[in-house]
């Protein structure tokens, strides 16, 4: 089984407690930001702060994301500090093409060839924040091999669509699915929007029972309390852990007959339906449930 990316918390890396306490929260990924939460005076000491954050705490018990700035923007010097720090991934925002990518790989090249780490140990995402980006993000999922997923960024995008978020999300309707496909046909992770109404508990599960019912391996987090809920919704139910091992008894009863095909409870069993029942037993033994 892939990953689990179900949650990826934003984390201001010019917050040192922040930063300290980041990892106890139960996020599968904990995500610096070096961007949009940092305001211009503070890039430089947010850069070494988040730098000193990954030689000096333990986080091996998540993956490590840090969002750099745009490449003319100190981005250059942020991918040197963060690869250097042993980051496992890359998440540039506001990406418009697949050279975006491209640049920002090559950069990542050249920083793992001067200090001999072993190429390609970065990896690399985007963030999808605009229509350029949407419309490209087919070519964006597979502009590298470093890349393992693309994230919608909701808040630039709604602001660049001349809309704002609404309940029903009926705005980001083309966005998130264009994003799903594009991860999908490049077999790497989708990866939704941060829910910024942190209050708002109703709202974020309404949100995420959509993005999980679309395929989304996940959603960027922006603050501890969302994720217990996130991670809640992504867990299999015992009913659905219980119906997954009746599908798979029942293949294996089909497949002993000679055949790929069986009922069982009345519904049709074949192989997709067999696969998704893998997945739900993966998830579950990823989410440590008791299958046996
Ligand atoms: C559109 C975009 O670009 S979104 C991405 C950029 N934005 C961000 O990164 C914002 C990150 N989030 C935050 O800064 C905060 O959660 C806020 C401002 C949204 C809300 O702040 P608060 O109301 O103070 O949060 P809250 O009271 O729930 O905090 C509880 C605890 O969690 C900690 N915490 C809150 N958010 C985070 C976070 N993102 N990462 C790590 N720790 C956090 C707080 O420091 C506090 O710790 P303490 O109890 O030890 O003091
Ligand atoms: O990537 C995200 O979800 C947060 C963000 O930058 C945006 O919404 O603009
Ligand atoms: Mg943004």
């Amino acid at each position: 089984m892939e990953r689990l990316r179900r949650t990826m918390m934003f984390v201001p890396g010019a917050n040192p407690a922040m930063l300290r306490d980041a990892v106890l929260y139960g996020a599968d990924s904990v995500m610096f930001d070096l961007e949009d939460a940092v305001s211009l005076k503070e890039k430089d000491t947010a850069r070494v702060l988040v730098y000193s954050a990954l030689k000096t705490f333990d986080y091996s018990s998540v993956e490590t994301v840090v969002r750099v700035n745009a490449l003319d923007a100190g981005g250059k010097q942020d991918i040197e500090a963060m690869v250097l720090g042993g980051i496992n991934v890359i998440r540039l925002p506001k990406t418009e093409t697949a050279q975006d990518i491209i640049d920002v790989d090559a950069v990542i090249t050249a920083v793992e060839a001067k200090y001999d780490i072993p190429a390609g140990t970065t990896h690399m995402m985007a963030a999808i924040e605009s229509a350029e980006g949407v419309l490209n993000a087919r070519e964006i999922a597979k502009a590298s091999d470093r890349m393992i997923g693309i994230a919608l960024g909701a808040e630039d995008y709604v602001t660049s669509q001349k809309t704002r978020r609404y309940p029903d999300g009926a705005e980001l309707s083309f966005a998130r699915n264009y994003i799903l496909h594009s991860a999908r046909a490049a077999g790497i992770a989708a990866i939704d929007t941060v829910y910024s109404d942190v209050d708002n508990e109703e709202g974020l599960r309404h949100e995420t029972e959509l993005i999980k019912q679309l395929g989304f391996d996940g959603k960027s987090v922006i603050n501890p309390r969302q994720i217990p809920v996130i991670n809640g919704i992504y867990a299999p139910t015992v009913k659905e852990v219980q119906k997954a091992q009746e599908v798979m008894a029942g293949i294996r009863e089909a497949e002993a007959k000679g055949s790929g095909v069986i009922a069982v409870n009345g519904q049709m069993v074949d192989k997709p339906i067999v696969e998704r029942a893998e997945r739900v037993l993966a998830l579950a033994k990823a989410t440590n449930m008791e299958v046996d």
